[in-house]
Order: structure tokens, then C-alpha cells, then sequence
């Protein structure tokens, strides 16, 4: 009897990394339009109103609906249709909340356009452009964290028993070079002509259709590699139905939710810092946005460049865990120079830098620590998971420090709304805060060292075995 080896699509490196440039260009454009607002802060206080608390609020508004189980419904919906169905719904819901939200801040509505009477008639200490930017914000992270594990779960298909964590490692990079791109361009794009908030909005809200097309180019590729595979599990490997009993198993594995808690810190404090931090590099160095913005968006290049190079370390040598501990203290230490280090610019790039190196090892290494604690059928629900338990904190941290800010500089949000010249925050509560997350995640990165060492479950180990 002669045995045929069918060559699939994803054996193909070149078939396969531009599968992996088309999934990371939807995460591209989704990255650029999560922050394209943070470094208008100060434009939002002045032109629409919306002082820290309330900007606090539009920043974990993006997860409110994934808390509220959104994303453990996507991670089933993920396991059960797929990635190409559970893709395009994802990118398709991140431009419907993106037009949402351009509504939401524009001219039209703010002077009593379509429903702004509805949006003003309740919470009225909240601006109605707030309410409606945010109820825009909901439905975008709903697809922009639906797409995340999607695009997970798309490249462990791809790149099993390949080059999985570079894959990773290049997939984040090229999300982190969005960050940069518009840290880079809506304040710029902010000040062509009269200063408006909605225009950068608009632009970025365009090229979110751009991920959507380039997301539909790889479900063609994708049906390829699974009539492939659907050949050989013909031949005899059935794939297991996920069900959703299992989703106690995730809840019951102490490992795992010892890594979905070193997630919620440690990105706790890095995604709502950098809603604030052009602002907080603006008080403290009292420079303008566009100046804070051009230092800070060197904070996703340090991360771009090394996350793909942690990640083939990761594949070739491992230390995953040992990553992780060393990212937690590089967090704690930029967000300590931030509070209690008299602020310089060469301060500041240096801190910057620190904390992009820390957000190239914990990313580098946590995510492809995943595969090696849960089984692949359950792999879809487990990102779901560890992305939900994540979320809770991206949704409340920065309410609590919009909160925290508001309260530790009575007076101040007042001054900047009236113009008064030289008002500016002061960020040493704030940077606290962040700085308590950091230790938190430092003590945990250690039990979970620990715990891979008694109990051996590889994450100090390669992925690559030879
Ligand atoms: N929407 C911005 C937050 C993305 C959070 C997302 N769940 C995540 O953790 N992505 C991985 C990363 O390192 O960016």
C-alpha cells in the first residue's frame, strides 16, 4: 500500500506568513483606531467637555461589554464556527462601533443632531457625545477583542510545530507599529486646519475597512488550508467538538488562572497608561500633545522590534516564565520613575524605552505559554477566557484613574476647561496605582515559576523540539 503525504498550504512559509501579514493588518488598523483619541485628551477637555473621570469612562467602556460575557460568547462562537466566520463578524463589528463612534464626538450630533436630545436626558454630569462615543466604544471592543483570540487561534492553526511564537511575536509587532502610527498621526491629523477631534477619528474609522478586506483575503486561504486537513482527518483524526461543560476546566485549573491573573495586572497597567500617558507627559513636563505624543509613541516601537525576536528566542531556547518575572519589573520600575522621579525628557525617554522592552517580554512569552497548559480544542475558549478576565481590569482601571486623577487634583479639570494658563495634573496617584499593579504581577510571575518547576508543564521550555 503506498501512502500520499499531502504538502498543505500552510507547509508553504511564503503562503504562511502572508496569511499572518493579512490577520495582522486587521490588527493593525484595529490598534490605531483603540488609541486614536489618547493623545487628544486635552483637545476632548477643551472642545467637547469630557473631563478625567468621564475620559476614564470612554476608556473602559471599550470592554464593558465583554465583561458583561461578550467575550466568553465569542470564544464559544470561535470554538464552534471557526476563524474565517468568527474574523469577519469581529472586523465587521469594529466598523460598525467605530462609525458609532465618530457619530458620537461629531459637529452634527454636539449641536443637537439625530438623538442627541435621547443622550443628553440621562447621566447628565456625562457630556451626551461621551455616552454615544462610548456606546460606539462597546460595540468595537466587542469585535477588536473577538478578533484578538480569533487571530490567536488562527495562527496556532497555521503555525503549529512551526515557527509559532515568532508568528506571535511578528502578529503583536505589527499591532504595536499601529500604536505608533497613530500616536504619530491623530494628533497631527488632529491639527490640520481648525483643531478637531473627529477628523483623526474619521480617517482611522476608513482604514478599519481596509482590515476587514484584508481579513476576507485570508478567509480564501484559510478555506484551502482546512479542505486540506479536512483530507487528513478523513484519514483518521477526527477533531474533538468543543462543548461547553469544558469551560469548567478552565476554571478549575489553578495554573491557568494563575496566568490570566498575571495578565489582568500586568496589562492593567500598560493599555490604560498609555490612554493617559500623553497627558501625564504633557503635566509633567508641561509641553504640548503633539510634543508628548512624538516621545511616547516610542513606547510600541521597543516592543515592535524585540517582541518578534523574544518570541524566536522563546521558540529556540525558552525562559517563557522567567520573561514574564523580568517584564513585571521593568513595568514597576518605569511606573515609579514616572511618580517620584522630577520629570526630564531624557527621563522619559529612558522610562519609555524601559517599559517598551517589558512589553515585549510578557507578551513574547505569555501568550505562547497558553498552548502548552490547554489542550487545542479548548484553545479558543482559553484565550476567550484569559481575555475576559483581562478585560475586567482594562475596563475598570482606567475609570479608576480618571477617578483618581480627578480627586487628587481638585480644581484642575475646571482650570483647563476655562484656558488658565500652566493648569496641568499631577500624576503621582495615578502612577502608583500603576506601579502596585506592577509588584502584584512581579509576586505572581514568581508562584508561577515556582509552580512550573514542581509541577513541569514546559513553560521554561522551547517550542521548537529538535
Ligand atoms: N484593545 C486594546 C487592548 C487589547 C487587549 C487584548 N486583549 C490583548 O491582550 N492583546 C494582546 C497584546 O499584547 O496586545
Amino acid at each position: 500500500m503506498t501512502e500520499t503525504i499531502q504538502r498543505k498550504i500552510n507547509d508553504s512559509a511564503f503562503a504562511r506568513w502572508t496569511a499572518l501579514v493579512l490577520i495582522a493588518s486587521t490588527m493593525f488598523f484595529g490598534y490605531m483606531f483603540v488609541d486614536v483619541l489618547s493623545p487628544l485628551k486635552n483637545l476632548l477637555e477643551t472642545s467637547r467637555g469630557w473631563n478625567s473621570t468621564v475620559f476614564g469612562l470612554y476608556g473602559g467602556s471599550e470592554f464593558i461589554l465583554n465583561v458583561c460575557g461578550f467575550l466568553i460568547v465569542a470564544g464559544i462562537i470561535l470554538d464552534k464556527m471557526g476563524v474565517r466566520f468568527t474574523g469577519l463578524l469581529s472586523a465587521s463589528l469594529m466598523v460598525a462601533g467605530a462609525a458609532v463612534k465618530t457619530y458620537g464626538i461629531s459637529e452634527y450630533f454636539c449641536q443637537g443632531g439625530f438623538g442627541f436630545e435621547f443622550f443628553s436626558s440621562f447621566l447628565t454630569d456625562i457630556p451626551a457625545s461621551a455616552k454615544l462615543a462610548c456606546l460606539g466604544f462597546m460595540i468595537f471592543g466587542c469585535g477588536t477583542e473577538m478578533a484578538g483570540i480569533t487571530v490567536s487561534k488562527a495562527i496556532v492553526k497555521w503555525f503549529t510545530g512551526k515557527e509559532m511564537a515568532l508568528a506571535m511575536g511578528l502578529e503583536m509587532a505589527i499591532a504595536r507599529l499601529g500604536v505608533f502610527a497613530v500616536f504619530s498621526l491623530s494628533p497631527w491629523v488632529a491639527e490640520l486646519g481648525s483643531p478637531s477631534v473627529v477628523r483623526p477619528v474619521a480617517v482611522v474609522g476608513v482604514l478599519l475597512c481596509i482590515g476587514l478586506l484584508t481579513f476576507l483575503v485570508f478567509t480564501v486561504m484559510d478555506r484551502k488550508l482546512d479542505r486540506q486537513t479536512g483530507a487528513a482527518a478523513a484519514a483518521g483524526e477526527p477533531e474533538e467538538q468543543f462543548k461547553v461543560s469544558d469551560l469548567r476546566r478552565l476554571f478549575t485549573s489553578g495554573t491557568f488562572l494563575t496566568v490570566a491573573a498575571l495578565c489582568v495586572l500586568y496589562y492593567s497597567a500598560i493599555f490604560p497608561f498609555q490612554r493617559f500617558a500623553t497627558d501625564m507627559l504633557q503635566s509633567n513636563l508641561g509641553i504640548t500633545a503633539k510634543q508628548a505624543s512624538d516621545i511616547f509613541r516610542w513606547f510600541p516601537i521597543g516592543a515592535m522590534v524585540l517582541t518578534p525576536l523574544l518570541g524566536s528566542y522563546l521558540d529556540h531556547r525558552g525562559k517563557g516564565a522567567t520573561m514574564l518575572l523580568l517584564g513585571a519589573i521593568l513595568m514597576t520600575a518605569c511606573h515609579l520613575i514616572f511618580a517620584l522621579v522630577p520629570l526630564t525628557p531624557l527621563i522619559a525617554y529612558s522610562a519609555i524605552i524601559l517599559l517598551g522592552i517589558s512589553f515585549s517580554l510578557v507578551p513574547a512569552a505569555l501568550w505562547p505559554s497558553v498552548p502548552k497548559l490547554i489542550e487545542n480544542r479548548l484553545l479558543g475558549s482559553a484565550y476567550a477566557v484569559i481575555f475576559w478576565i483581562q478585560n475586567i481590569g482594562l475596563m475598570a482601571f482606567p475609570i479608576i484613574i480618571g477617578w483618581s486623577l480627578n480627586v487628587s487634583n481638585p480644581g484642575v479639570a475646571e482650570q483647563i476647561k476655562e484656558g488658565v494658563e500652566g493648569a496641568a495634573y499631577n500624576y503621582t496617584v495615578p502612577m502608583l496605582i500603576f506601579s502596585c499593579l506592577g509588584i502584584a504581577a512581579f509576586l505572581l510571575g514568581l508562584w508561577l515559576k515556582a509552580q512550573d518547576r514542581s509541577k513541569g508543564y514546559g513553560l521554561e521550555l522551547p517550542n521548537i523540539k529538535k
